[in-house]
Order: structure tokens, then C-alpha cells, then sequence
């Protein structure tokens, strides 16, 4: 199946009628009060901005494009401007965009293409993420979409420029001595955005375990969407 016919399918093609479009995405949802954003400054968290049936297809998609065919992998890439929003990718790239303050306007208004790389994750049972901080090569304004299991990220400031480089380059190795940390419950259709502070001064990480319990119960497939560096791109 192709990206096309899936997104016709998701969000109906041209020719359907815009009532199909409103029941997979709401068009405006209202910011919610976000409280564990607030204590990471530039941490925008929507909740429920995909619908249930939407997210569905998406886990289908993703598993099947990504994971598929004896694949071990549970990590997918893709490289190249997100501006198709007739494809599954690009279409959620123009969702970030369009979202009402999910990434600063100094963000949206400084890029001609918002996005031109993405990032698949699938996490099982008992895996997850080390704290990490994005590679560097990626600019301000990262975001990610949720599918599947419900899952806890855990951030953490990184105050020293030291400890920030090491936890650009090592995922799972990052030295915080800040005791603060912030845990942000993300379920299917949620999507988060990391500008500024929470982009380049906080790591992300999504631990094996919260309070004794796998952190992951069901299968969790993210899209992370990014933008290269200007001097990265070299197209
Ligand atoms: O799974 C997620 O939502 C985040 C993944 C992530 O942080 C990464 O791939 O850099
Ligand atoms: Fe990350």
C-alpha cells in the first residue's frame, strides 16, 4: 500500500468531503492545562490531538513500513523535507505546524521546510531510551507523535555545557546533578514539542521501568520529527 492510499484512507483524498478530514483530526483543540510543561520551559505537550482510529492506521502504517518482513530494527529513518502532506509523514508535519503554539513562532517563521527528517521508534515491554539530548546536527523545535502503548518520558536539566555535549553523544550516559525531574505521561494521539530550554538544556529519555512496572506495557511507536541543521543540509 502505498503512503497515497493510506492518507486518502485517513484523511480522505481531495474529492472527499471535508467532514472526513474533521473526524480523524480536530482542526483547533484547545491548548490543555499542562502542568509538568510548565516546569520544563519550552515543553509543549497537546493530549488527543490524533483520534483513536487515526492512531490505529498510523500503527499499522509505521509497523508495517518499519518493522515489517523479519525486520529486527526498532528504529526507522526517513530523510527529506516533510512538505507532501499527502503522505502519512507529511502529514503529520503539517499538523505540528499548524498546531497553535506547539512551537514558537521564532521556530516556525525562521525555516522554509519545517521538517526533513524523521525518526521511528518501537519500544516493547520492558525497553526504553537512555536520557538523551538530540544530536546537535538537529535544530530548535523537535517533535513527536505518539502511537500505540502509553508511556512515561522522564526530562532532566543539564546545567554544565560539558554534560550537555556528552548527553548529545551518548544516549543513556548523560550526568545530571540537578535532582530535578520532570515525568510527562504521553498516550496514543499526544503530541509534545521540545523548543529552546527543553531542546538543548534538559534531557528526554523514556526509562525501562517507572516504580517497579515496565514503563512501556504495549507496544509504543513515536514519530520524531526534525530539522537539519542548515549547514547539515546538503541538498
Ligand atoms: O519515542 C519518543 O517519543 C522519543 C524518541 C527520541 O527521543 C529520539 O529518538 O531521539
Ligand atoms: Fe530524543
Amino acid at each position: 500500500m502505498s503512503d497515497r492510499v493510506l492518507f486518502g484512507e485517513l484523511f480522505g483524498s481531495d474529492e472527499s468531503d471535508a467532514d472526513q478530514t474533521e473526524a480523524a483530526v480536530d482542526p483547533e483543540p484547545e491548548p490543555e492545562p499542562e502542568p509538568e510543561a510548565d516546569l520544563v520551559p519550552g515543553l509543549a505537550v497537546r493530549r488527543g490531538v490524533l483520534d483513536d482510529a487515526t492512531c490505529a492506521q498510523y500503527f499499522d502504517w509505521l509497523s508495517r513500513e518499519y518493522f515489517s518482513g523479519g525486520r529486527r530494527a526498532n528504529q526507522g529513518m526517513h530523510f527529506g523535507a516533510l512538505t507532501d502532506s499527502s503522505t502519512p509523514l507529511g502529514c503529520l508535519a503539517q499538523l505540528a505546524g499548524a498546531l497553535p503554539g506547539l512551537l514558537p513562532e521564532s521556530v516556525r517563521g525562521s525555516r522554509r521546510v519545517l521538517f526533513d527528517q524523521a525518526i521511528v521508534n518501537m519500544y516493547d515491554s520492558d525497553e526504553g531510551i537512555g536520557d538523551h539530548i538530540d544530536l546537535l546536527r538537529f535544530a530548535d523545535g523537535i517533535v513527536g507523535f505518539s502511537f500505540g502503548g502509553a508511556a512515561t518520558m522522564r526530562l532532566r536539566p543539564v546545567a554544565r555545557g560539558r554534560d550537555r555535549e556528552l548527553a548529545a553523544r551518548y544516549a543513556g550516559e548523560a550526568q545530571s546533578r540537578d535532582p530535578r525531574e520532570v515525568s510527562v505521561r504521553l498516550c496514543a494521539g499526544d503530541v509534545y514539542a521540545m523548543s529552546g530550554p527543553a531542546r538543548f538544556a534538559w534531557t528526554h529519555g523514556f526509562p525501562r521501568s517507572v516504580d517497579g512496572a515496565p514503563n512501556v506495557a504495549a507496544r509504543r511507536i513515536s514519530v520524531t520529527l526534525r530539522k537539519l541543521c542548515a549547514d547539515q543540509d546538503r541538498r
